[in-house]
Formats: structure tokens, C-alpha cells, sequence
């Protein structure tokens, strides 16, 4: 087993109260390790944004308690007065609309979270770099975000949520927007991600055919997370 990078015990969420109260989830118990590309699926509606974003330390759960890496961040309440800071420093962010910001270029967007964290600007640039050359988009570091594809931005978003150098990805349905192709370009470079940082990924999909290409899959059914292997004989699929 590798090392822990998200555990959560018990994990409840309530919207609303009285006759307006849904219960999203119910006691979830869970693991992510680090290095692990997990998928996360379910029905719509059933909580899989709300999870991550509690996960994100961005919704505050109902009860329950919960640790990224070893720190308990969450019991019962949030442990720290400064859920933002746990964000900047532990989670990147990956979304299915990138949210690049348009009016900065590239390496900016790329800068702008560790350079909020306090890490020098030449440091943050070198840093910055060093990810768009891993995703072989460093000729683009100038170029504003309307100049690039859609694929590429995806790109771009995805070095940007490795720039603090988190040990957690939350990425809530990176490939909705993209090809096929693409989609399981983006997927493989989140599995490799997880293997080269050795970073914990939960990605939000709808898409089965990304399965195959996820080490496990986190359900959500019944209110309850469950986990669950890959589909059998199709991981070699694509
Ligand atoms: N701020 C809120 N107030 C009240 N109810 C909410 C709030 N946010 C989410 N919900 C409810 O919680 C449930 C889970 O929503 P969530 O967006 O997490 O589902 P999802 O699985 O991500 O759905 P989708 O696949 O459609 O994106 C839904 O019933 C939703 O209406």
C-alpha cells in the first residue's frame, strides 16, 4: 500500500434543513494513495462535485472526519482556521472549462497560485517552465490563452494545478470538452503525473471509455462511496 494521501472516516454531507434538507452523502469511508489515478463516477446529482470539493477543503462537510496526507485537516470541523492555505498548498485544481485567466498569458496563469503562496517570481518562472516543457507547450509560455486550442489549454490548466506542487489533483471532468484522442492524451498524462510527482488523482469522468486508463474507481451509490476495480479485460483497451 502506498503512502496515504486522502482518508476520510464517516464522512457525511447535508444541504439545506428541515423539509428543504438533502442528504448528498451518508458515512463515506475511503483512500486515496499517493500515485494513484482514481476515477470517481456516479449518477448525476449524486454528490461527485460535492465530494471533491470537500476533498478540496472548499465545502465544509456535515460531519466526519478527514486527512490529506497526514495531516487531519477535518473533525467535525475544519481543524485549521485557514482552509484556504491547505488548498494553495496541498490540492491543484483541474476543471472541464480550463478557467484560464484570459487577460494573462500562459506562464502568468501558470505563476499566479505560487506566487500568491509567496514563492519568488524568477523561482516560480523556472518552476513554470520546467511543467510546459513537460507537456511540451513551452513554445506557447507567451502566447495568451485565446491563442491556443482547446487541448492545449487543457494542458496549460492542468501544469497550472502542478505549479504549488500539490500532493493532491482534483480534476472535476478534465476531458468533457475534448475528443476522444485527446481525452485519453489528458488521462494518460494524469496517470503519468501521478507516477512522476507521486501525487494522489481523483478525476470526475462520465466517460467510460476512460476507465480502462484509472488505476481503481471510487462509486458513489447509496449515498456511500465504494471502490471498485477497473473494468476487467479493458485496461488494455485503448
Ligand atoms: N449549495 C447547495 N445547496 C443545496 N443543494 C446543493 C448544493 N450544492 C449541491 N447541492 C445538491 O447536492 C446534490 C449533489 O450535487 P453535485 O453537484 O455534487 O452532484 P454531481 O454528482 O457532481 O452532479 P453532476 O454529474 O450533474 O455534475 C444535488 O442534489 C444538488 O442539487
Amino acid at each position: 500500500m502506498g503512502q496515504q494521501a486522502i482518508k476520510v472516516e464517516d464522512l457525511v454531507k447535508h444541504f439545506g434543513k428541515g423539509e428543504n434538507l438533502v442528504r448528498v452523502i451518508e458515512g463515506a469511508e475511503f483512500q486515496v494513495n499517493k500515485g494513484e489515478l482514481v476515477a470517481l463516477i456516479a449518477p448525476s446529482g449524486a454528490g461527485k462535485t460535492t465530494l471533491l470539493m470537500m476533498i478540496g477543503c472548499v465545502e465544509e462537510p456535515t460531519s466526519g472526519r478527514m486527512w490529506l496526507g497526514d495531516e487531519k485537516v477535518y473533525d467535525n470541523r475544519w481543524l485549521t482556521k485557514e482552509q484556504r492555505k491547505i488548498r494553495r498548498e496541498k490540492i491543484g485544481f483541474i476543471f472541464q472549462a480550463h478557467y484560464l485567466i484570459p487577460f494573462l498569458n500562459v506562464i502568468e496563469n501558470v505563476t499566479l497560485v505560487p506566487q500568491t503562496n509567496g514563492v519568488p517570481a524568477k523561482e516560480a518562472e523556472k518552476f513554470a517552465m520546467e511543467l510546459l516543457k513537460y507537456f511540451d507547450i513551452a513554445d506557447k509560455a507567451y502566447n495568451m490563452p485565446s491563442e491556443l486550442s482547446g487541448g492545449q489549454n487543457q494542458r496549460v490548466a492542468i501544469a497550472r494545478a502542478l505549479a504549488n506542487k500539490p500532493q493532491i489533483i482534483l480534476a472535476d471532468e478534465p476531458t468533457a470538452a475534448l475528443d476522444l484522442d485527446r481525452s485519453v492524451s489528458v488521462v494518460k498524462m494524469l496517470k503519468k503525473i501521478a507516477i512522476d510527482q507521486n501525487v494522489a488523482v481523483i478525476m470526475v469522468t462520465h466517460d467510460e471509455a476512460m476507465l480502462p486508463l484509472c488505476d481503481r474507481i471510487l462509486k458513489i451509490e447509496n449515498k456511500k462511496v465504494v471502490s471498485e476495480a477497473v473494468p476487467e479485460g479493458s485496461r488494455h483497451m485503448i
